[in-house]
C-alpha cells in the first residue's frame, strides 16, 4: 500500500539513529500524497504518466484544459494488441493528449464468465505503449501523444463498493435498452449494463473531447453512442475499424485462450460473415438471401470438423448470426439501401477433446472461448 507519509520522510526516518527525529514525520494530506504519486509514476523511459487515483488524474486533466490541450480517451481492459494500438494512433492524430484506460471491469462479466482468468499483461502493455510512444514521436503527422494511462483499482471505480454481477444485483447502474438487450446483451445479460456504467464513470473522470472504440465490438459502439446522446454527454464517439490477423481472425485479447488447434478453426465466424457480405455486394437484400448461405457454410464447417478424429477436431457452437439495423441493432428482414446494415455473430469454441501430451491448449488450459465479429454493410447511394 502507498504510505500516508511522504517518501522522503520515510527514507530519512529509516536511516535515523535518533527516534526523536522519527516523530518529526508528519502525515501528508490525501491530496499531497496523490500529487506526490502522480509526479513520480510514469512508464519507465517515457513521459507517459500512470494514474491510479481519480483525484490525481483530475488535477492533470484540469491542467490540460488550462493549457488548451484536447484530450482523447481510449478505454481498454489491457492485454493490448494491434487493435488497441490502432485506436491510440487515431486518438493521437486528433488530440493533444491521449489517455489510455486499462481496467478489467468486473461488473461487465457475468458470474460464470472469465473475470478471474482474463489476461493481465501489464509489463507487456507498458512495453507496447513505450514503443508506440516512440513511433508517434517520430511521425510528424500527429497532433499529440500518449500522455497518460489511467489504471484504477476497483475501490476507486466503485467507491460505494463493487456492485453484484448478478442480473438482479443492486447498485448504481447505467442501462441502455432495448439496444443493450439483444444479441450480445441476450447472451450476456449484465454485459452492457457493466460496460455503460464503467464508461459513464471513465467519461466523467477523464472528460475527454473524444472517445475511441473498436468496430470489433460493434454493439458496444452503438450502446455507447446512444448513452452519449441520451445523457447529453459532451464527447464525440469515434469508431476505429477492426484489425485482423492475416487469415481474417479479428484481433481480440481473448484469442490467447484458443491454443493452436482451435486457433486454426477460429476463422469460421469471419468466413460465415464474409459469405453474407458477398451476397450483399452482389445485390441481395433479403435476410434469407444474406443469412441463408452464411448459415449453410457454418453447418458445412461444423460437419467437416465432426468427421475428424476427436484428437484432431474442434467443436464449436454458433451462438447467433445476425442481420440488424445499424442504429438499433434490431433484426431486419431486408436491408434498407439508405441505412445499410450490420452483419454480426458470436461463436463459442469448445474446449478441445482428447488433448495430446504437450499440446498448446491456450491460456488457462483452453476454456470455452466466445468470439465475436461483424461486418458493416454500407448504405448504397443510387
Ligand atoms: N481487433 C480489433 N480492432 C480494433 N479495435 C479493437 C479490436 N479488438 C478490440 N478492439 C477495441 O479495443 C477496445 C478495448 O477492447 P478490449 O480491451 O476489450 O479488447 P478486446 O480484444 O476486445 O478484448 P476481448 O477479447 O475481451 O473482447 C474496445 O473499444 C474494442 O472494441
Ligand atoms: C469499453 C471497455 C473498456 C469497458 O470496460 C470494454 O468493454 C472493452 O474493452 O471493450
Ligand atoms: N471487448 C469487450 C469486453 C468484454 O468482452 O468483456
Amino acid at each position: 500500500m502507498f504510505s500516508q507519509y511522504s517518501k522522503t520522510l520515510l527514507v530519512k526516518s529509516s536511516k535515523l539513529s535518533s527516534p526523536k527525529l522519527f516523530t518529526i514525520a508528519r502525515p501528508l494530506s490525501t491530496s499531497q500524497v496523490l500529487r506526490a504519486r502522480s509526479k513520480d509514476a510514469t512508464i519507465p523511459n517515457t513521459s507517459i504518466k500512470v494514474f491510479r487515483e481519480i483525484t490525481a488524474l483530475r488535477q492533470w486533466r484540469h491542467k490540460q484544459m488550462l493549457d488548451y490541450r484536447s484530450v482523447g480517451l481510449v478505454p481498454t481492459m489491457g492485454a493490448l494488441h494491434e487493435g488497441h494500438l490502432s485506436l491510440i494512433r487515431m486518438a493521437a492524430k486528433e488530440n493533444s493528449s491521449v489517455v489510455v484506460s486499462i481496467y478489467v471491469n468486473p461488473t461487465q462479466f457475468g458470474v460464470h464468465e472469465d473475470l478471474d482468468s482474463y489476461p493481465k499483461t501489464w509489463e507487456k502493455d507498458a512495453e507496447m505503449l513505450r514503443n508506440l510512444d516512440r513511433e508517434l514521436a517520430a511521425d510528424g503527422g500527429n497532433l499529440g501523444k500518449i500522455a497518460a494511462i489511467f489504471a484504477p483499482t476497483t475501490n476507486e471505480m466503485y467507491p460505494s463498493g463493487r456492485p453484484s454481477q448478478e442480473i438482479n444485483g443492486k447498485g448504481s447502474f447505467i442501462t441502455i435498452t432495448p439496444v443493450g438487450e439483444v444479441l450480445e446483451g441476450a447472451s450476456r445479460p449484465t454485459f452492457f449494463r457493466g460496460v455503460a456504467t464503467v464508461c459513464m464513470k471513465l467519461f466523467n473522470i477523464v472528460t475527454p473531447e473524444k472517445v475511441y472504440f473498436g468496430q470489433k465490438d460493434v454493439q458496444q459502439t452503438v450502446v455507447i453512442k446512444r448513452m452519449v446522446k441520451d445523457f447529453c454527454m459532451d464527447t464525440q464517439v469515434v469508431v476505429g475499424e477492426t484489425r485482423r490477423e492475416p487469415d481474417g481472425l479479428a484481433l481480440s485479447s481473448r484469442n490467447v485462450y484458443l491454443g493452436t488447434r482451435r486457433r486454426s478453426v477460429a476463422t469460421v465466424l469471419s468466413k460465415v460473415l464474409r459469405t453474407a457480405e458477398t451476397a450483399y455486394v452482389r445485390g441481395k437484400r433479403s435476410r434469407d438471401e444474406l443469412l441463408g448461405p452464411a448459415n449453410e457454410l457454418a453447418r458445412l464447417l461444423m460437419m467437416e470438423q465432426q468427421q475428424l478424429k476427436p484428437e484432431e477436431r474442434v467443436q464449436f457452437e454458433m451462438d447467433y448470426v445476425s442481420l440488424a439495423d445499424p442504429e438499433t441493432m434490431q433484426e431486419v428482414d431486408e436491408v434498407d439501401d439508405t441505412k445499410g446494415g450490420i452483419l454480426s455473430g458470436a461463436v463459442k469454441m469448445l474446449p478441445v477433446e482428447s488433448p495430446q501430451s504437450g499440446e498448446d491448449l491456450g491460456l488457462a488450459n483452453g476454456p470455452p472461448v466466445r468470439l465475436i465479429d461483424n461486418i458493416i454493410l454500407k448504405p448504397v447511394t443510387k
